[in-house]
């Protein structure tokens, strides 16, 4: 089995990945945005879930772009592109891609102008990974504007670490999950 290459900011953390994903509602052959893909992890996770998925991984780091080559490479992952730039130009672009059933949105620059680009693209369900309290409140203020605001899920987790030949916990740094859906 191959390790993830790593870059600044990641990989998701796979209990967040799980909790985004089954937020998500992937279905086969769904059209998936990797919004600020870092590795790539949300991405072959999904490629687990759904079958024939559409992959549009996006970054607008180098090295980012570099590990997601690199792990889609070394994890099988087939009909994706990965594609350079700021996540609301690509998205706005109607050459890149034309339509969106699902995003995850882990690089929240321009929070506001990518989550418009994503209702333009008729994406039905949008998950949101927040650090920031400041982002959150933005994000959900965006997706209210957009009317397609649903929840927000707070998700603290800790791990299991060896102390003294016995185990404690060591907490994680919390994230938050926002969660838009088409209404209709
Ligand atoms: C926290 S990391 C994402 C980690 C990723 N989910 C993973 O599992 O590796 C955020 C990433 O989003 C990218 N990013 C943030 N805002 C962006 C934007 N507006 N357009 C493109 N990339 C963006 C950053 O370059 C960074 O690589």
């Amino acid at each position: 089995m191959s390790e993830i290459v790593s870059v600044s900011g990641g990989p998701t953390k796979p209990e967040i990945i799980a909790v985004s994903l089954s937020k998500l509602g992937l279905k086969d052959g769904d059209r998936f945005a990797d919004v600020g893909c870092g590795t790539g992890s949300v991405s072959i996770e999904a490629a687990r879930i759904a079958r024939n998925l559409a992959i549009y991984a996006i970054d607008a780091r180098k090295e980012a772009l570099l590990a997601t080559e690199t792990n889609f490479k070394n994890f099988g992952i087939k009909n994706a592109r990965v594609l350079a730039g700021e996540a609301s130009d690509i998205l706005g672009s109607t050459e890149s891609i034309d339509s969106i059933d699902c995003a995850f949105v882990g690089g929240t620059k321009n929070i506001d102008s990518i989550l418009e680009k994503l209702v333009e693209k008729k994406a039905r369900s949008i998950v949101v990974n927040a650090v920031r309290i400041e982002t959150v409140v933005r994000t959900i203020e965006a997706m209210k504007r957009l009317d397609i605001f649903d929840e927000v899920v707070h998700v603290a987790v800790s791990r299991s670490a060896p102390i003294a030949g016995e185990t404690m916990f060591k907490p994680e740094n919390p994230v938050y999950i926002v969660v838009g859906k088409r209404q209709s």
